[in-house]
């Protein structure tokens, strides 16, 4: 049913990033990583276990998760959300647990050592070589501490373009019990979003790594823009 549409929205070849992840492959991080990855794909897509990184990018409330987990459903990439790990770092009382608590009621970001940790550790315990890094990097600092750190760039960076009052609207109406989805907190999250995360946004584009998705619409409009990014890289469907 779903057609490869020749006008995805991205700035140049992504496929070219590929050498480029060949090259990070000599680093240490990813020495140990693909020798304990067992390939499991059986698509076009050639690899040789080295790991496939999507970055995905958005304001608040722009629908990254919700896409994401239709990218998991559909090419069977692991999702993992910064937030997320943060938040399960609360929920444990782990050691960072208040300050992070207190960042996020801020809407501050996190120091980067330790969301990197945390992303760091579920990218070694998954046999899977395609990931979905969802709300990170959020500031320059964050990118530049996971080349540093991890010693790779991303494939692919995905952006969901929203305008500020449809993200307002989409996060109050979250209903999740977040302690940063309240006016408060939002109006600091767009101001952090546009200070810290919009040059971030910049950089990929400038790049060339950039795939720019119109956030506005049903969740459904917004997945055919998504979609044919992903099938562009031949992976092994799991479902149409
Ligand atoms: N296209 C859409 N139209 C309307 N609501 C949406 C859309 N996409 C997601 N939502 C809803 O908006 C809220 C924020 O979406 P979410 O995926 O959590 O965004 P993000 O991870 O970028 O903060 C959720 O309640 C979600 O169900
Ligand atoms: N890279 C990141 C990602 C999130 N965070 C913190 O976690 C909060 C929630 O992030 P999130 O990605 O779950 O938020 P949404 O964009 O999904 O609404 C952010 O506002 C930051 O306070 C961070 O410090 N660093
Ligand atoms: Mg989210």
């Amino acid at each position: 049913m779903w057609r490869r549409v020749a006008s995805v929205s991205h700035f140049t070849c992504a496929h070219k990033s590929i050498v480029n992840n060949k090259d990070v492959c000599k680093l240490k991080f990813w020495e140990a990583f693909t020798t304990e990855i067992p390939r499991k794909d059986k698509g076009t897509f050639q690899r040789d276990k080295t790991p496939f990184i999507t970055f995905v990018l958005g304001g608040p409330g722009s629908g990254k998760g919700t896409q994401c987990m239709k990218i998991v459903e559909n090419f069977g990439f692991t999702h993992l959300s910064a937030g997320d790990l943060l938040r399960r770092e609360i929920a444990a009382n782990s050691a960072d647990g208040t300050m992070i608590l207190n960042t996020i009621k801020e809407g501050k970001i996190v120091p980067s050592e330790l969301t990197i940790r945390l992303i760091q550790k579920e990218m070694e315990s998954s046999d899977n070589y395609k990931f979905l890094i969802d709300g990170f990097p959020r500031s320059e600092e964050n990118r530049i501490a996971f080349e540093q750190i991890i010693g790779a760039e991303p494939d692919i960076v995905l952006f969901f373009d929203c305008p500020e009052d449809e993200m307002v609207k989409r996060v109050l109406n979250r209903n999740q019990g977040r302690v940063d989805d309240n006016i408060d907190t939002i109006k600091k999250r767009l101001k952090v979003f546009a200070a810290l995360n919009l040059p971030v946004v910049k950089y990929y584009l400038e790049k060339g790594k950039l795939y720019k998705i119109n956030a506005v619409g049903t969740v459904d409009e917004i997945y055919k823009q998504v979609y044919p990014v992903f099938a562009s890289f031949n992976f092994e469907q799991v479902r149409a």
